[in-house]
């Protein structure tokens, strides 16, 4: 009976905003958390039948030592578990089969009453359910060959994708949308390393960075590499520059060294270590050009699968206001840090982060202080990305615009955080060549709708002339 006791505990604490599901279970080490998440999760999924049913039953009111969490657990395996309630016999259990009759034939009303033969057909559906997105690592393979070997079929919108089809990505090259239920583990083209399982926004930094070659193209750093997702995005985009990625983690080394192994890029240098310990000044990184930062965060833009399960009032765990403090002086140490390599222009910040303090307070307080970088250009940012920096978050609003934020399950990606930041002395001036640009263009036009007026105007006039001569005729 202790495991339904603890799994009881875990659900008070939820409604009491502790903690995730997956904080409470895993962080405490007792009975096995692999089982308790499950029983969890669920009950969760069933709290609205189970509570109609022991409500119905009157189970509460007849079993007055036993709370309604603990009347949970037990009622979803009586009812919903083939094995049934798996605990020695005592006196809770006994209160429980007791009744098990009544709360059978309450389960048994409430199916017809809901039209439906199996309990599945209850379960709580989650309404945000991110595709699986796929990046082809063209390091290994091409799009053809990748669609050929999965067997898809191409569908033309995120709403179309399901089981066998495919959605190719408008805004990133090379990634494409699959199912959400479907497992690639066992797929050859994952084992192979011909495709990389990650999120549309986690590659939007290095579409961004692969974008910036209005000046030259040198090395490039990753700052914080680890697992290796951008790391291996950068080793393909810049197949001719060398990918210096850093990790201080020894565990999260070994699997950034697996994870490069199998992408086969041969252009990354794996560097064991913290970042911010790097030497600028040190020759290796004199032809470094391009940076991406993607440090430690909250991880508050992540979508759990499970975050459906939870009342919002039980979803809105307090973020500790320490932490993201903590959090927020690394990132700018970090930050500012990667703003110091002597050849660098172009840099990217982001984070999986939905909160102001990691994002648009980190760029604005490091910009503050560090007047040779700006933020870039909107044209150069993704300008087809609708949902930019907040400009009330900003010192200056027009920052925002080089920003992109993802909206957890808005355009089915996760919460994130991009800000592009060039350095004008090195590359010259990004907004006045744009507004030279766009002067110019409208130069151009101007003329060229002059020289247009003039033509038309030459043509009515020969017209003229030819009416007049004919009405010459004519008199
Ligand atoms: C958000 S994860 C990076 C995810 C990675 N960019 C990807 O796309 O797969 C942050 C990583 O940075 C590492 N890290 C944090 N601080 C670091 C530092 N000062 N120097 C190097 N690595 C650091 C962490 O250990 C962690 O592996």
């Amino acid at each position: 009976m202790d495991f339904y006791i603890h799994a009881a505990t875990i659900l008070d604490d939820l409604s009491q905003k502790k903690g995730s599901i997956k904080q409470l279970v895993f962080n405490s080490k007792k009975h096995d958390p692999k089982r308790t998440y499950a029983l969890v999760c669920e009950t969760l999924k069933y709290k609205h039948v189970l509570d109609e049913v022991i409500e119905s039953a009157k189970l509460l009111d007849l079993e007055k030592k036993i709370k309604k969490n603990l009347a949970r657990v037990l009622v979803h395996d009586l009812l919903m578990s083939k094995r049934g309630i798996s605990a020695s016999t005592g006196l809770i259990k006994e209160a429980i089969l007791r009744h098990k009759t009544r709360l059978n034939a309450e389960f048994v009303k409430l199916k017809i009453r809901k039209r439906v033969k199996s309990h599945e057909e209850l379960a709580l559906k989650n309404p945000v359910t991110l595709p699986r997105w796929v990046r082809i690592n063209t390091v290994k393979a091409t799009q053809e060959e990748v669609i050929k070997q999965l067997a898809l079929t191409r569908v033309f919108s995120l709403k179309e994708v399901g089981p066998k089809t495919y959605y190719m990505d408008e805004t990133i090259d090379n990634l494409i949308a699959l199912d959400s239920e479907v497992s690639l583990v066992s797929e050859s083209c994952y084992q192979e390393g011909k495709i990389i399982i990650q999120d549309k926004a986690s590659c939007i930094p290095a579409a961004i960075l692969g974008n910036q070659r209005q000046t030259k193209v040198g090395n490039i750093i990753d700052g914080c590499a680890a697992p290796g997702n951008k790391t291996t995005h950068l080793a393909a985009l810049f197949p001719d520059s060398k990918i210096f990625a850093f990790e201080r983690d020894s565990q999260r080394v070994k699997t950034l060294q697996k994870m490069v192994d199998i992408s086969g890029a041969q252009n990354v240098e794996i560097i064991h270590g913290d970042f911010t310990h790097s030497d600028p000044m040190d020759p290796k990184f004199a032809n470094v050009t391009h940076i991406l930062l993607d440090p430690s965060c909250s991880g508050s833009g992540i979508v759990s699968r499970q975050d459906f399960l939870l009342e919002d009032s039980e979803q809105d765990v307090v973020e500790d206001v320490n932490r993201l403090e903590n959090l927020c002086s690394f990132q700018s140490t970090i930050l500012k840090h990667a703003l110091q390599f002597p050849e660098s222009r172009y840099v990217t910040y982001s984070t999986c982060s939905v909160h102001r303090l990691e994002n648009e307070q980190v760029v604005c307080d490091v910009l503050s202080q560090d007047s040779q970088w700006k933020c870039n250009s909107l044209e150069n940012t993704l300008p087809q990305w609708e949902d930019r920096g907040i400009p009330e978050y900003c010192t200056d609003p027009t920052m925002a615009k080089s920003m992109i934020r993802c909206v957890p399950g808005k355009f089915g990606t996760i919460g994130f955080f991009v800000c592009n930041l060039y350095h004008p002395g090195r590359v010259g001036d990004l907004f006045e060549k744009n507004m030279s640009s766009a002067v110019e263009s409208n130069a151009k036009r101007k003329r060229k709708n002059k020289k247009m007026k003039s033509i038309k105007r030459k043509k009515e006039k020969k017209l003229e002339a030819a009416d007049n001569s004919t009405a010459d005729a004519t008199v």
